[in-house]
């Protein structure tokens, strides 16, 4: 029988074609093999020449479910990230569990086919892929459900570890051998770090709910602010004395929505074709805030902007090329931005910038109130509970005008909460006593031109002529 068999497969050899040989085979091998269960999804890294989207959120999604099991991890971190960043390692495998099935995941790097005409990348020596696997049943669960929840997953985790940025004006120039081009203005960028929150801020609780609700609101709504025709963008106007936390109130917008940060300073920008450039340079989930808008440039507003014009052809930046570019063009050319304009000086704003529906929320930064000043004191010397110097406190600030950035300073003073809070005391008494002072001041001053009115109309001769011609008329009459 052997002999048979052996005899019998030479002959095949001989006589079968090659392909046909193959084919046989494959058909034999598929209705004699054991049916697996599991099916395997591929991910590739790339999808032609872009990136594939699910391969990214994988590779994201999974350094959060890395396992004490898992033999081998890649870690990397470029200069500007802050955390490590954890990546599996070749033929490394996790298995992950959603919604009670389980789920095996393989990352496989392969030798890429040479001399590929499809592959965009030809230095490229690998290719590099996840493989998921799970039993068959369970295909639509994971295509409509666990694949799309790793995307958002993994964007949440991004977004967590994102680096924000600050954008500020720079001037650029170029080098062309000897010559030098002059590029213009444009945006420089660096590490947002500021450490403000909305922890820290020192501000009436209702309205720092209000803000945050706000902010909260604004970024949930992409779907109204597309059904209602609106550009997906906020307005703010922050408003108050210096040191009362406006620009710390712009950094925890920030770092409460992860938004980088343009600071456009409008003193540096001198023709409206510029500022154009700038804003629509600006990337989306962004702030742009315009510091002092009062005073950083005396922009022509509506009321004399045209006449200034003509005369001055070095400046020709006005306020209303801003705010209708902003309103206009700008808004519509990106998502989820954030305008925030901050001044001292409410009442000195042109008109323009403050009619209704230009700012969305017109917040008032005022003076430290008691409720802030504890806010503060927590934060900074770790009284969570009572100190025997609050009630002297709260009635000083009830009188006194002292914002935040002055009872900070006073609070930095000391580790120790006795000496700081005591100097707090004397430093709200000094005030009261200041402005006591200058009332007094203003009265005094108002009594002694009263009184020199008074002299000046005893002192003054008095005039028959205009009496007698007086009388002259009312005889007349
Ligand atoms: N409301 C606040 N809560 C906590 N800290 C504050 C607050 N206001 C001011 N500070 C402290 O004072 C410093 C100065 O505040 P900030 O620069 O935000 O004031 P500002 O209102 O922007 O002033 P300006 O009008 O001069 O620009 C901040 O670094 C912060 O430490
Ligand atoms: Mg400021």
């Amino acid at each position: 029988m052997t002999a048979s068999i052996v005899l019998f497969r030479s002959m095949a050899n001989e006589l079968i074609p090659h392909p046909v040989r193959g084919y046989l085979l494959s058909t034999f091998r598929y209705f004699f093999k054991p049916r697996s269960q599991v099916l395997t999804l591929v991910v590739d890294e790339l999808d032609g020449i872009l990136r594939n989207q699910v391969y990214d959120a994988a590779e994201t999604y999974l350094c959060t479910k890395i396992s004490p099991d898992t033999d081998r991890l890649k870690v990397c971190k470029t200069p500007k990230e802050k955390k490590l960043t954890i990546k599996l390692e070749k033929g490394e495998k996790i298995v992950d569990n959603y919604e009670g099935v389980e789920l095996r995941w393989r990352f496989v790097c392969a030798e890429a086919e040479k001399n590929n005409p499809h592959d965009h990348f030809p230095s490229r020596s690998e290719k590099r892929f996840f493989e998921l696997g799970f039993h068959k049943k369970h295909k639509d669960m994971v295509l409509n459900s666990y694949l799309p929840f790793i995307v958002d997953r993994a964007k949440t985790v991004r977004e967590e570890h994102r680096v924000l940025k600050m954008h500020t004006l720079s001037n650029s120039q170029s080098y062309g051998g000897i010559v030098r081009y002059w590029e213009g203005i444009k945006w420089d960028s660096i590490n947002l770090e500021h450490p403000s929150t909305f922890d820290t801020l020192a501000m009436e609780p209702d309205l720092k709910n209000a803000v945050i609700e706000d902010l909260n609101r604004f970024v949930k709504r992409k779907k109204f602010y597309k059904r209602v025709g609106r550009a997906w963008k906020r307005g703010y106007l922050l408003y108050g004395p210096p040191g009362t936390g406006k620009s710390s109130l712009v950094a925890a917008m920030a770092n409460h929505l992860k938004f980088d940060v343009y600071d456009l300073q409008l003193a540096n920008v001198m023709h409206d074709s510029d500022l154009r450039k700038l804003l629509l340079a600006t990337g989306n989930r962004s702030i742009l805030v315009i510091e002092d808008i009062d005073c950083t440039v005396d922009l022509p507003d509506r009321r004399h902007g045209d006449g200034r014009k003509q005369h001055d052809h070095h400046l020709q930046l006005t306020l209303s090329g801003l705010l209708n570019f902003i309103d206009g063009l700008w808004s519509s050319c990106g998502d989820e931005r954030i305008i925030v304009f901050t001044t001292n000086h409410k009442e000195k704003l042109d008109p323009a910038l403050l009619r209704p529906g230009r700012m969305d929320m017109h917040i008032h930064m005022s003076y430290c109130t008691f409720h802030g000043f504890k806010m503060l004191a927590s934060n900074y010397l770790e009284i969570d509970g009572y100190h025997q110097l609050y009630e002297e406190i709260e009635e000083l600030m009830k009188n006194t005008e002292a914002t935040p950035a002055q009872v900070a300073e006073e609070l930095m003073k000391s580790e120790d909460a006795d000496i700081a809070l005591e100097g707090l005391v004397k430093l709200l008494k000094r005030k009261n006593f200041e402005a006591e002072d200058q009332v007094d001041e203003a009265e005094n001053r108002i009594v002694t031109q009263r009184a020199a009115k008074r002299q000046k109309i005893e002192k003054k001769p008095k005039r028959p002529v205009r009496a007698t011609r007086r009388k002259i008329t009312k005889r007349r009459y």
